[in-house]
């Protein structure tokens, strides 16, 4: 079998009008629920444990979903840690009368699984095979780094908040 045969997963249902904003597309913390509930089943999938969200970064909301859209949502891991598992969620929708679907959001969550007493648990390691996912790796990495230099801006600021 693939090793990395369990390192996505795709959801699909219909946008129903409960999830609509004031100005009659889909909420913006609908699809952000969406999105946590696709990189959960990736991660616990992936690791075979609970697992909690960490960290949810860059999402970028590029396009509106309408109601009695079609929506898609495809999980992908892209890097493995030791107890955490870093996965790109992508968005898709489109009418399902319509052929033509189209990117509506992205976003990157970080995972961790946890053991029976709520510890980080071990998990295995991903390795990246296709070019697609050696691409999706090498994303991940970079947004390590950049995420480090952040907390690093970002904590000096919070100390001058302190007084
Ligand atoms: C399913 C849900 O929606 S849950 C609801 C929302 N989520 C939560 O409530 C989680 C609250 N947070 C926690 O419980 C803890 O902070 C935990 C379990 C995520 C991490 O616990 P810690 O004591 O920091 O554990 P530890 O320092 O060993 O870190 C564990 C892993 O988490 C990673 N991690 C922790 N915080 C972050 C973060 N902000 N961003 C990215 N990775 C992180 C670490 O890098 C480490 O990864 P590795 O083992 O692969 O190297």
């Amino acid at each position: 079998m693939n090793q990395n045969a369990d390192a996505d997963i795709t959801l699909r249902f219909l946008a129903e009008p409960s999830d609509v904003n004031f100005g009659g597309n889909v909420h913006g913390g609908n699809v952000m629920k969406w999105i946590d509930h696709a990189g959960y089943t990736c991660a616990a999938n992936w690791s075979s444990a609970y697992c909690v969200t960490a960290y949810v970064g860059g999402i970028r909301f590029l396009k509106p979903i309408s109601v009695g859209d079609l929506v898609e949502l495809k999980a992908e891991l892209m890097h493995t840690g030791r107890t955490s598992m870093h996965i790109s969620v992508s968005v898709h929708a489109r009418n399902p009368r319509d052929r033509e679907r189209r990117f509506t959001t992205h976003c990157i969550l970080v995972f961790v699984a946890l053991d029976d007493s709520g510890k980080p648990l071990r998990i295995r390691d991903f390795e990246p095979v296709t070019e697609h996912s050696k691409r999706l790796n090498a994303y991940a990495k970079r947004m390590i780094e950049l995420r480090e230099q952040l907390q690093t801006e970002s904590q000096s600021f919070l100390s001058t908040m302190e007084a």
